[in-house]
């Protein structure tokens, strides 16, 4: 019997990125579609994408329409999801791809999020050591951010196995789509084409905390990220560059053995050839992780890259592949490494 999913929010990015894996995944039949200005409008005018939801109208966001279904996708502002998820019942498969439920601190909730903590739930991504056991059998799971995705992949080897010293510095690039449909006059077109800028400089992005909590735990010790977010010219993908100083004895073949062990066995990320870098481009529309890293002799650092695409590994795919897990299905079930190109 299909699986009856509903999406929360089907016409931002995220919900629409989730609609595209959805509509080719084998075993889930797509049931109500939510929103909220947008509500009473067909999908079609909103995701035009999405032909075969193209007559689907959308409800408003309420407890009613997401009933009966087998797992609620809530791809909704931050802030927004725990009031629905507490009407939804115990036994229903929540995956929140908002932030609300992903830093295990209230102090950092509270200082970056500004609102009050809502809780913890079983962290979407698998690769993290003991997350698939967490997410076995789980009814409710928190989607990662795209760039603690990006970025605690890039990094994970090198914590797991005691190669870097516990200050990473991150500069990542990421596309427009990072910031939802809504209208903002940093990213309106004249602003972004042909140009690359910082933003939250400094300590202050929302995903520095969940940068660290994850590589803190892989680590075993308090890890420092020193974090740039830069916007680049482009709908989708994050390009992240991640560098620690290396602990002492640590050796380039040290560094590549320890990323080879790591990923041999994970179905989306991929360690690339020596000589070959990541590129957003070839990861575009896929749920693939593509990882490179490097040893700098000369300064003595780990130099770690991925690429993912931020819509789809980053959110809805990683989104999927816990669904997945969570109810028992083979975890790349409906899912791709397979990109577009050019
Ligand atoms: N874009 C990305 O790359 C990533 C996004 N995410 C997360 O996914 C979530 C959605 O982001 P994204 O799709 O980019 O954002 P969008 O702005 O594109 O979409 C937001 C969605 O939420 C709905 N919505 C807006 N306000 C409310 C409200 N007050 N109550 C209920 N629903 C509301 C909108 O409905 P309507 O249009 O009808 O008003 C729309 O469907 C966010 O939590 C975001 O952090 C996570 C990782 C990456
Ligand atoms: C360009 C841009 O603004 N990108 C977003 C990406 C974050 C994101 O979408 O992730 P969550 O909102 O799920 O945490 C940002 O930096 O805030």
């Amino acid at each position: 019997m299909a699986i009856r999913a509903a999406v929360a929010g089907a016409s931002g990015y995220a919900g629409g990125e989730l609609l595209r894996l959805l509509l080719a995944h084998p075993e889930v039949e797509i049931g109500a579609l939510t929103g909220h200005s947008n509500a009473g409008q067909k999908l079609g005018a909103l995701q035009p994408h999405l032909l075969p939801l193209a007559e689907r109208v959308l409800e408003p966001t309420s407890a009613e329409a997401l009933a009966g279904h087998d797992v609620v996708f809530l791809a909704l502002p931050h802030g927004q999801s725990a009031a629905v998820a507490q009407q939804l019942g115990d036994e229903v498969l929540v995956v929140d791809m908002g932030a609300d439920f992903r830093l295990r601190s209230p102090a950092d909730w509270e200082t970056f999020y500004g609102s009050e903590h809502a809780g913890v739930w079983p962290y979407g991504l698998p690769e993290l050591p003991g997350a698939r056991a967490a997410l076995e059998g789980a009814r409710r799971v928190a989607v990662p951010g795209c760039y603690p995705t990006a970025v605690s992949l890039a990094l994970l080897p090198a914590y797991a196995g005691g190669l870097a010293e516990p200050e990473a510095v991150v500069v990542a690039a990421t596309g427009t789509s990072g910031a939802g449909k809504a209208l903002k006059p940093h990213l309106l077109g004249s602003e972004v084409m042909g140009s690359m800028s910082p933003y939250g400089v400094g300590g202050s992005h929302r995903h520095t905390p969940e940068m660290i909590q994850n590589l803190s735990a892989v680590a075993g010790e308090q890890v420092s990220v020193s974090f740039t977010p830069t916007l680049a010219p482009m709908s989708r993908g994050i390009l992240a560059t991640c560098s620690a100083k290396a602990k002492p004895g640590a050796t380039a073949a040290h560094v590549r053995a320890a990323y080879e062990k790591a990923y041999a066995d994970e179905p989306f990320v991929r360690l690339l050839p020596e000589g070959q870098w990541p590129a957003t481009a070839s990861v575009y529309g896929s749920n693939a992780v593509q990882i490179q890293v490097a040893y700098d002799g000369a300064a003595d650092r780990v130099i770690a890259i991925s690429a993912i695409d931020n819509l789809t590994k980053g959110t809805a795919g990683g989104a999927v592949q816990s669904m997945n897990i969570a109810l028992g299905l083979g975890e790349t079930t409906g899912l791709s490494t397979t990109g577009v190109a050019p």
